[in-house]
């Protein structure tokens, strides 16, 4: 891929182990982008990478649960990010569902592609659309009722 992308990387508690897997599996891809992360994410990511001699442009927000889920929704309503990951625990209740609700929702307004699982990701990392010049994403109508 030749178009620096911002990349959103948040991953719930469980499913941290996961996060730091794929992103080390595909450091060479990441490594070239800048990666905007919740706070305990960012800072897992970044001691794995770390450990391997892998440099990379990781940003920490505050963590999840203090408001790096509305940090990065702010950055998403900017225009500031291209591609979001989130993998949420869709197993277990969180304190700041608010917040987690809030960055999917502005994702999808925004119409910031957003994979929550890894097969997701895989996808949208690879896709040819980022460098393709004459691709312009759609942007969502939104049609009001009278009701
Ligand atoms: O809670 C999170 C996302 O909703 C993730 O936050 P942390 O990366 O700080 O754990």
């Amino acid at each position: 891929m030749k178009k620096q992308l911002t990349i959103a990387l948040v991953a719930h508690d469980n499913r941290k182990a996961d996060m730091v897997e794929w992103a080390v599996h595909n450091a060479d891809m990441l490594s070239i982008h800048k990666l905007v992360c919740t706070g305990t994410t960012g800072s897992l990511i970044r001691k794995a990478f770390q450990e391997k001699g892998i440099e990379a442009d990781i940003t920490c927000m505050n963590s999840g649960p203090l408001g790096g889920d509305a940090e990065i929704a702010a950055m998403v309503v900017r225009k500031e990010v291209n591609l979001a990951i989130f993998l949420i625990d869709d197993l277990n209740a969180q304190p700041h569902e608010a917040d987690i609700q809030m960055l999917l929702r502005q994702c999808r307004v925004h119409n910031v592609p957003i994979a929550c699982n890894r097969y997701s990701a895989d996808l949208m990392i690879t896709s040819t659309l980022w460098d393709n010049e004459d691709y312009v994403p759609t942007e969502p109508k939104y049609i009001y009722f009278k009701r």
